[in-house]
């Protein structure tokens, strides 16, 4: 039985997370929101599993190096620092970040590097997300590993290829760009559409999530798996076999 620490733990992931990690029969270490005291939660916990903010990582990241315990991020709306930061955490802990934890869109981000790849360059790439309002950060996490999934099938790097928030006299589209739309309303778990635009022809690839719980149990199962791995970084898609 893994003790699961949860950074985040008042908020709608953090319940969502205790609640599925007593169904899975593992055992609550504790949780921690801003201002706690993370280092005294890493120290009682096997492995953290991180739903805050991005402002929180570097310090989590620092407390699980100092405790030398796992941890699962699965904070979105996080800028390249961040990723370095993970990086360097990964020298000397087990580190898995990933923007959804979901068995479904684990296996989506699969199917849309595949057609990426297959897909000629002459089909357009769009991705569009709807999320309840209390959502802070955008383009989503989720739709932003579906970009780089998709960038890899095509053999591009992300960063250079994509278009967010488009808005005025933008231009025609520009060939081989990443489009990203976002919606925010409601109480959207979360939404997501790839959608490739050949000529006279569509294919959209869809994962929707009806409740948090989808979340709460990929990260219950990444962060057993976690548990007495060796230092470095991880994907969703290893723990899930995918
Ligand atoms: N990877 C995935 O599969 C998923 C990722 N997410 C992501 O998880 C994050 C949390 O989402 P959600 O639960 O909806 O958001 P909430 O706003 O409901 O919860 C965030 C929690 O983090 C706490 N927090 C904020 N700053 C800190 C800090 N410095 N240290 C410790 N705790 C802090 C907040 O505490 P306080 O209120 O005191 O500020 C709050 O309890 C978001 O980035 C979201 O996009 C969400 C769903 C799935
Ligand atoms: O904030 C949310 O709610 C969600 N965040 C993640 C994201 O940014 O993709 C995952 C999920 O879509 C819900």
């Amino acid at each position: 039985m893994a003790r699961i620490g949860i950074i985040g733990s008042a908020g709608r992931m953090g319940q969502a997370l205790a609640d599925a990690i007593a169904a899975a029969g593992q055992e609550l270490a504790g949780g921690v929101d801003k201002g706690g005291d993370v280092a005294a939660l890493a120290a009682q916990s096997d492995v953290l599993v991180d739903f805050s903010a991005p402002a929180a990582l570097e310090g989590n990241l620092d407390a699980a190096m100092a405790a030398g315990v796992p941890i699962v991020v699965g904070t979105t709306g996080l800028e390249e620092r961040h990723h370095w930061l993970c990086d360097n955490a990964a020298g000397q802990i087990a580190v898995l970040q990933t923007g959804n934890t979901s068995l479904g869109v684990t296996l989506l981000a699969h199917l849309v590097r595949e057609a990426a790849s297959r897909l000629g360059e002459d089909w357009d790439i769009e991705i569009s997300e709807t999320h309840h309002r209390m959502k802070v950060d955008a383009p989503s996490g989720t739709a932003l590993l579906l970009g780089e999934a998709a960038a890899a099938g095509r053999g591009l790097d992300l960063a250079g290829h994509s278009a967010r928030g488009r808005d005025g006299v933008t231009g025609a589209r520009q060939s081989g760009e990443i489009g990203f739309a976002s919606l925010r309303g409601g109480s959207v778990a979360g939404d997501h559409t790839v959608h490739f635009l050949g000529a006279d022809e569509r294919i959209s690839l869809t994962h929707l999530a009806e409740n948090r719980t989808i979340f709460a149990k990929g990260a219950v199962r990444a962060a057993q798996w976690l548990v007495g791995k060796p230092a470095g970084r991880y994907r969703m898609g290893e723990v899930l076999d995918l």
